[in-house]
């Protein structure tokens, strides 16, 4: 997945930045809990979505409706757990970063 697929590169490198971050500024348990948590699970979906993609292009190269719905889904959900960390993101970073202004 690392090596083919540039979105899961960078979800990777957005999450070792945001654990680089996080040990920079001291973060609390929790903090540590819900940060580790969202990089796995946008990390897993990741893996969901490379997986469904190869077995639809196993499957089928012809354009089909249901090929289109299984792959647009599953970048759907990419999407959503992406959105979700940065909401988490958020939450856990700015009221560090605020406190240093
Ligand atoms: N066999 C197919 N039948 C119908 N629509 C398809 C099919 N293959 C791809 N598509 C459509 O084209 C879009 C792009 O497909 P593609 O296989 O390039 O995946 P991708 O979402 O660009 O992922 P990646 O770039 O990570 O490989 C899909 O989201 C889907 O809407």
């Amino acid at each position: 997945m690392f090596r083919t697929q540039r979105n899961a590169q960078i979800h990777l490198l957005v999450g070792a930045c945001a654990l680089t971050l996080g040990s920079m500024l001291g973060l609390e348990r929790w903090e540590w809990l819900a940060l580790v948590l969202v990089i796995a699970l946008v990390l897993a979906a990741e893996g969901l979505n490379t997986a469904i993609e190869a077995v639809v292009d196993l499957i089928t190269t012809a354009r089909h409706p249901l090929a289109k719905i299984a792959k647009d889904v599953a970048a759907g959900t990419v999407l959503i757990c992406a959105i979700t960390a940065v909401i988490v993101g958020c939450i856990v970073f700015l009221p560090h970063l605020l406190v240093g202004m």
